[in-house]
C-alpha cells in the first residue's frame, strides 16, 4: 500500500499577472500563498478587486497566471474533484427559487453523488447537520424564493457546508445576517479551521476580519499586504488602504476598527 500523500501546507497559491473583466484589467501582479487549515480574510475598499480575486481563486474567472489548489494547478483538476475540494459562496447568488430549502442544501452533495443516484444516508445526515449548524432546520420545507435575506443567506451557507470541502471560499458571507447569526458564523468558521479546513472570506466587516488568522489587504487590484491579523504591520496596511479613515484599537483582548470622521482624518 502506498503511503498517503502529505497534506500541502499551502491551500491556495496564485501568481496572477492580470485578470480581466470584459476589456478592463482588474487585478495586477498579485502573488499569494494561503496557509492550509487557516482562515484568511480579504479586505479593502469598494471596487478594490476583492470579489474578482475570490473568483480567480475559485477558478471562475480565468487569469493570466496560475492558481494552485492544494499543490495542484486548479485549471487541470477534473470538475467533480475540484467541486469536492473547493466550495464557493458568491454574492447575491440566484437560482433555485422554487426549490425547497432541504433540496437547495442537498445540491452541496452533488459532487459526492453518482449521476442521478438517490441521496445516501451520509448525504441526508450531512444536510441535516448543515441545516442545524446554520439554524435553518425549521426552514427546510420552505421555498428558497420566499425567504428573507438573512434566512436565504443561512441556507446558502448550509449548502456550502454540505460540500465538506477542504477549501471554502465565501464572498461577503455575513450579508443580511443579524449579530447572533454572525456570531454563529464565526463559531462555524473556527470549527471548520480547527478541523483542518481552509477558509477564505471577503469581508466588509473589519471587526470580523480582525478575528481571522490572516488578512489580505487589496487596493486598486493589487495585494498591498498579507499578514497575521494581530500584527501592527497589518493594522498599518489596513489603515492606509482605507485612507486613514479607520483606526484600530485593542479591546478586551481583541482588535476593533473604528470609523474616523472626515474632519478627524490625518
Ligand atoms: N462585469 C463587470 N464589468 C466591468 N467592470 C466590472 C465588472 N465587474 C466588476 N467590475 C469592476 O471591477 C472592479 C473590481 O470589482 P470587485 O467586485 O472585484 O470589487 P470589490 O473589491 O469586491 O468591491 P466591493 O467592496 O464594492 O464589493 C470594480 O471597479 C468594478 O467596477
Amino acid at each position: 500500500m502506498r503511503p498517503a500523500a502529505p497534506s500541502p501546507s499551502i491551500a491556495l497559491q496564485a501568481r496572477v499577472a492580470s485578470a480581466r473583466v470584459g476589456q478592463r484589467a482588474i487585478l495586477h501582479d498579485l502573488h499569494l500563498a494561503l496557509p492550509a487549515g487557516g482562515w484568511s480574510a480579504i479586505v479593502g475598499p469598494n471596487g478594490a478587486g476583492k470579489s474578482t480575486l475570490l473568483r480567480v481563486l475559485a477558478g471562475l474567472l480565468p487569469c493570466e497566471g496560475e492558481v494552485q489548489l492544494l499543490g495542484r494547478p486548479l485549471a487541470g483538476l477534473p470538475t467533480r474533484e475540484r467541486a469536492r475540494q473547493l466550495a464557493w459562496l458568491g454574492q447575491q447568488e440566484g437560482g433555485g427559487e422554487d426549490l425547497q430549502v432541504q433540496d437547495v442544501v442537498m445540491l452541496g452533495r452533488l459532487p459526492h453523488r453518482p449521476w442521478l443516484a438517490a441521496p445516501t444516508r451520509t448525504d441526508l445526515d450531512v444536510v441535516s447537520q448543515a441545516l442545524r449548524t446554520m439554524a435553518c432546520l425549521d426552514l427546510r420545507h420552505r421555498r428558497l424564493g420566499e425567504l428573507s435575506g438573512g434566512e436565504r443567506q443561512r441556507v446558502l451557507l448550509a449548502r456550502l457546508l454540505a460540500v465538506q470541502a477542504r477549501v471554502v471560499l465565501m464572498d461577503e458571507p455575513l450579508a443580511h445576517l443579524d449579530p447572533p447569526h454572525q456570531a454563529d458564523w464565526l463559531a462555524t468558521v473556527r470549527a471548520l479551521v480547527a478541523g483542518g479546513t481552509t477558509v477564505v472570506s471577503v469581508l466588509h466587516e473589519l471587526n470580523m476580519a480582525l478575528q481571522a488568522d490572516h488578512i489580505l489587504v487589496v487596493k486598486a487590484g493589487r495585494l498591498l499586504h498579507f499578514g497575521p491579523s494581530r500584527d501592527e504591520a497589518t493594522h498599518r496596511a489596513l489603515q492606509a488602504a482605507f485612507d486613514h479613515r479607520i483606526s484600530i484599537h485593542p479591546v478586551r483582548g481583541q482588535w476593533i476598527a473604528l470609523p474616523q470622521e472626515a474632519a478627524h482624518a490625518d
